[in-house]
């Protein structure tokens, strides 16, 4: 019976879930004792019913998650479809605070009817996350039978609110020791670059430590997993759990970081930054995120296939072996970039995306059939429809189009960098009647210089 189980259960589950964690690179830190957390997640990946219930959480800072906030949902997805429930908290509460990690200035007040729906679409997209996730670890595991946790949404509001604040200082405050506050990154570093720090934020980190605490009391949650920049804030609620809740002996509490994912020239990529690539489909479109992955550099290929997809790791080996042996096809960028909309949005998006990334980028097979009326669906969804009067002469278009002069855009027509219908007709500046040109007498793709492809409705 056992080993019927065993055999039927997916390969990634018999690993133990650390050490695949680590090996795809999404663990930075975890706290003492780890030995005792690989030893409660091996018994369980041996098919002893070991669970353990995890937390992450975000502050309604902005009206989306972005590709960052999603490195630690993937750990909390990657414990999710082995069976362990997760809890995703909204920081209802500590978003009127503001939390000073990873930050060298303050933040600025957020009024109070944008913070709450900031809430709600937060709340939702943790949700839409979790039932997306499940239903693409389903498809990728037709032939197990997979057993999922339990996902569960929190605003931290719901406790706080409740919360008086002598009873708090009273019951609590010998028990937070302002040593140890001090000593965080998030203050030190603020405070070392001169930089202000009122006392909301430097109180942060009691509410999340607070929040980690009666997680832990009230529904067993032993574990918090953040961005790096979290585990000041983390270890605060693991010194507070280890002083007052005595079941902490038996049931350890643990800290568990990710590593941050940076830009090019290592700033923290976020919404501070500036720099966010967000999943709501309204700021950015499905795809903008494919384009986004399919825009990877060559060596970055298996790190982002083992942080944001679910794909066995013998599975990224072997795409990124036969992605290395023609990287101009860009094969590997093209699977990432499939795998991480699909996760985010469904097949059908992905597939999609990928449809016009084939006709922008030069995919598309001479003589393939193109549809106009598709291209118009496609093309508007992903937000890089153009549109034309029939009237407007080539250099009028391209000089619109390039957001250049038009004698610029006569010199890219000189230069023949100019093709008609992706890359198959070289144009000049003769050409006054666009009718031979357009698909279906509606839609002309015009390719300018080596990369961008335009598609233009014609009207
Ligand atoms: N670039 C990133 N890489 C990994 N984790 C990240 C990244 N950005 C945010 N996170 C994590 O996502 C969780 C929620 O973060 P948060 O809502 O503060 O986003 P943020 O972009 O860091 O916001 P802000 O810039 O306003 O601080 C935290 O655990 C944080 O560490
Ligand atoms: N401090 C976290 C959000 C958070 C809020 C409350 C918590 O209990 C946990 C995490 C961040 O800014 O990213």
């Amino acid at each position: 019976m056992f080993l019927r189980r065993y055999l039927s259960t997916p390969s990634v589950l018999r690993e133990n879930l650390i050490k695949e964690l680590q090996l795809r690179g999404l663990i930075a830190q975890i706290s003492k004792p780890e030995k005792w957390l690989v030893e409660k997640l091996q018994s369980r990946d041996n098919g002893n019913n070991n669970k353990v219930k995890l937390y992450c959480g975000v502050d309604p800072t902005a009206k989306s998650l972005h590709l960052g906030n999603l490195v630690p949902l993937m750990v909390l997805l990657n414990f999710y479809v082995r069976g362990h429930s997760v809890v995703t908290l909204v920081g209802g509460a500590t978003g009127r605070v503001g939390d000073p990690s990873g930050r060298i200035t303050e933040r600025s007040e957020m009024a109070t009817d944008i913070r709450a729906n900031n809430i709600e679409a937060i709340s939702e997209q943790l949700v839409r996350f979790f039932k997306n996730g499940k239903k693409y670890y389903e498809r990728k595991n037709k032939h197990n039978t997979v057993e999922f946790g339990e996902h569960i949404l929190k605003d931290n509001y719901s406790w706080w609110k409740e919360v008086k604040m002598l009873d708090f200082l009273a019951q609590y405050g010998r028990h937070i020791r302002v040593q140890a506050m001090l000593s965080r990154d998030s203050v030190t570093s603020r405070l070392a670059n001169q930089g202000s720090l009122g006392f909301n934020e430097f109180t942060y980190q009691i509410l999340q430590a607070y929040d980690f605490f009666h997680l832990y009391k009230e529904h067993n949650v032993s574990i918090q997993v953040g961005g790096n920049d979290q585990w000041g804030n983390i270890t605060a609620g693991l010194d507070l759990i280890g002083r007052l809740e005595p079941k902490s002996k038996e049931l350890p509490a643990f800290a568990v970081t990710t590593p941050l994912l940076s830009t090019a020239n290592g700033e923290k990529f976020g919404k501070s930054a500036g720099n966010a690539v967000f999943i709501d489909p309204e700021i950015n479109t499905p795809f903008e995120i494919f384009q986004f992955f399919y825009n990877t550099e060559d060596a970055d290929i298996a790190r982002f296939l083992q942080i944001f997809t679910l794909l066995p790791r013998g599975k990224i080996q072997s795409i990124v072996a036969d992605h290395l042996r023609s990287p101009h096809l860009r094969k590997g960028q093209n699977i990432l970039a499939k795998e991480v909309t699909e996760l985010l949005h469904g097949v059908d998006a992905s597939n999609e995306a990928e449809e016009v990334s084939n006709v922008l980028f030069g995919k598309l097979k001479r003589h393939e059939k193109l549809d106009a009326s598709r291209l118009i669906e496609l093309c508007s969804k992903a937000r890089i429809l153009q549109h034309a009067n029939k009237s407007e002469n080539l250099i009028d278009l391209l000089a619109r189009l390039t957001n250049d002069s038009k004698s610029a855009a006569k010199r890219k027509i000189s230069q023949g960098s100019i093709y008609l219908h992706s890359d198959q007709i070289k144009v000049s500046e003769s050409l006054t009647n666009w009718d031979p040109y357009l698909i279906d007498n509606k839609v002309l793709l015009m390719k300018i210089g080596k990369q961008k492809t335009f598609v233009i409705e014609m009207k």
